[in-house]
């Protein structure tokens, strides 16, 4: 370096050399107008929110993990010998996929955590998605204009339960060649198509020579490709669409009360990444999942026992496990009930979850936007649909593990069975009747405490001898925030005569609404909030206490 450009450098004129950087990048980034436009976004606070980061920051773990495993891992069924260092296993014939995964375990430097770092986030990324998406449906964040962003968040869902499927087949382990086999047959009852569907996936008969190296492109590259893309839409979106926020003073459809992206937001979601990363390594560090060197390697004449799909595919294996192995037979074809029906209700399990805000938003016919959150005892039927649906997805997560749970509890296989047969149909009709008369209750209590005020435990006795409870009055934020939320009326029938009196026919989807709306919004399911009157009244001296 010369001593000119040295002067040059530390001459006055001169902008330290970050700010250089930045105005090079502008000129060919335009960055500065991009980052003034962002900079100052608000994100409202609430600890909810957080749970969309969690899916994000499991997912970036999950590739920089992933792109390791790819580098030892060899996804092919060719059949070898071991010669590693795990010992019983030695001289055992098995594929290369099994044998490389038992490498990366045994013998490759950090290996073994790594692969549990990358099972473990599969696991906490689809429980964080679950619990992200049970946020937006309680409080209502799916209405519009968030309802493609719903749809891009349920793909997202059903994406990742295929990637981890795929991903938990590739080591050709006993387990997941058990799983792999299980698929091959819920495929298998598919009528008409089935066969051909199989064939061409697992390149003829199962288990073949193919299906791991075509299950490494989808898990490595399709599905993930696909889901980066859904990702960055979904947060553009969000973006776009700006964050929703829970009723409080000064907040309203057209505002979002919160802190900047940056410092404030950047900082906290910088930080939260680093904990998600240590805690998915801290599990990862202490406990074993799928130990693929106790089962052995594949072989299609066994089946391990205790074969356990990972968490978010156990209820699909339920709904197998509890259905009894009905059939037809009709010229010359078998139609195996006892799978295809189990398989046509995951199905519709799924379609109901992405198709709910346009059934909602049609029962109300509302169609503004909602920015503000309902709070999800304001919206009690939603909330008991909600509930149920997840008590029949545990219900069947608990069939999903009968075996399990047989051993474990010294039960009866059966009579596990038939526990969450007749669970599959009782239990979500009974959540769902609890938590609405939960709801209501709350509401209940809600407007009680607007009305008469927070009940504060201390007992007066007035001058006549009479003990009365003392009321303390909520503050005007408190108000406002317990009666924020709208309270729609249910739907009616309109006019059957047109205005010059021809009489019209009321068509079935019209009456099917009607009964919808009034199961949503009727004189049961919601309790009306207090009117100005009704507060005045009370709290202009006549019957306060
Ligand atoms: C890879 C998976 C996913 C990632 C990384 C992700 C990320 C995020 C983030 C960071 C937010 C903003 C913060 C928050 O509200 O938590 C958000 C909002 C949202 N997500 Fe997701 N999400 C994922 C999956 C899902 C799923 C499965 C659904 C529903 C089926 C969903 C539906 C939504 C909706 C509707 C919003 C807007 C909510 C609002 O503004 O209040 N997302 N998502
Ligand atoms: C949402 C995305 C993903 C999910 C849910 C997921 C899940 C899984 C799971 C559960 C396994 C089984 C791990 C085991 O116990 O052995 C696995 C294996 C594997 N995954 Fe992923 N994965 C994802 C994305 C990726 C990506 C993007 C890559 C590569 C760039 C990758 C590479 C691998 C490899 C090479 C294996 C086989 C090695 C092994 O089984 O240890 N995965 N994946």
């Amino acid at each position: 370096m010369s001593t000119a450009s040295n002067d040059e450098t530390r001459s006055r004129g001169r902008a330290p050399a970050g700010e250089r950087i930045a105005d090079w990048a502008d000129g060919r980034l335009g960055i500065y107008s991009l980052a003034k436009a962002n900079m100052r976004k608000i994100f409202p606070d609430h600890w909810s929110f957080m749970l969309g980061e969690i899916c994000m920051y499991s997912f970036i773990i999950i590739i920089l993990t992933g792109v390791y495993l790819t580098l030892f891992f060899h996804p092919s069924m060719n059949e070898v010998e071991y010669h590693g260092s795990y010992i019983p296993l030695q001289g055992q014939l098995m594929s290369e996929a099994f044998n490389s995964t038992m490498h990366i375990s045994f013998d490759v430097r950090g290996g073994l955590l790594i692969r549990q770092i990358h099972h473990w986030a599969a696991v906490v990324f689809l429980a964080g998605m679950f619990v992200h998406m049970m946020r937006v449906f309680f409080t209502g964040a799916f209405r519009k204009p968030r309802e493609i962003n719903w749809l891009f968040g349920f793909l997202l869902f059903v994406l990742g339960m295929f990637t981890g499927f795929t991903g938990y087949s590739l080591p050709d382990d006993l387990l997941s060649g058990t799983g792999v086999r299980f698929t091959q047959g819920a495929i298998l009852s598919v009528p008409i198509v089935g066969t051909y569907i199989s064939m061409f996936l697992f390149g003829g008969e199962f288990p073949g020579h193919d299906f791991v190296a075509r299950f490494y492109s989808i898990h490595i590259l399709l599905l993930p490709g696909i889901m980066l893309g859904l990702m960055v839409a979904h947060l553009i979106l969000v973006f776009y669409h700006k964050h929703t926020q829970f009723a409080g003073p000064g907040r309203n459809n057209k505002n979002v009360v919160g802190m900047p992206l940056l410092p404030v937001y950047m900082a906290k979601a910088g930080g939260f990444f680093f904990l998600v990363f240590g805690f998915i390594a801290l599990i990862a560090g202490i406990a074993s999942i799928n130990p693929i060197w106790a089962m052995g390697p594949y072989r299609p004449d066994q089946v391990s026992t205790g074969a356990q799909p990972d968490w978010y595919m156990g209820f699909a294996e339920g709904l197998v496990r509890a259905m009894p192995g009905w059939e037809i037979n009709f010229w010359g074809h078998t139609l195996v009930l006892g799978v295809f029906v189990p398989l046509a209700l995951f199905g519709l399990f799924l379609a109901v979850i992405a198709l709910y805000p346009f059934i909602e938003s049609w029962i109300t016919g509302d169609k503004r936007e909602h920015h503000i959150l309902d709070r999800p005892r304001n919206a009690p039927t939603r909330t008991a649909f909600g509930a149920a649906w997840v008590a029949g997805y545990v219900i069947m997560l608990i069939g999903g593990g009968n075996d399990i749970i047989a051993t474990h509890f010294h039960l009866s296989i059966n009579a596990v069975t038939w526990f969450v047969r007749i669970a599959f149909f009782a239990g979500p009709v009974l959540t769902f009747i609890v938590t609405r008369r939960i709801c209501l209750g709350l509401q209940r209590r809600d407007r009680d405490k607007v009305l008469h005020g927070r009940e504060t435990g201390i007992i007066k006795r007035l001058p006549h001898g009479e003990f009365i409870e003392v009321h303390e009055p909520l503050s005007q934020e408190q108000l406002h925030t317990l009666t924020a939320h709208e309270q729609y009326r249910p739907a009616e029938i309109g006019p059957t005569t047109d205005e010059n009196g021809v009489e019209r026919k009321v068509g079935a989807s019209e009456k099917l609404r009607v009964k919808l709306s009034n199961a949503y919004y009727g004189e049961d399911s919601q309790i009306p909030k207090p009117t100005v009157e009704e507060f005045k009244e009370i709290t202009s001296g006549h019957g306060h206490h």
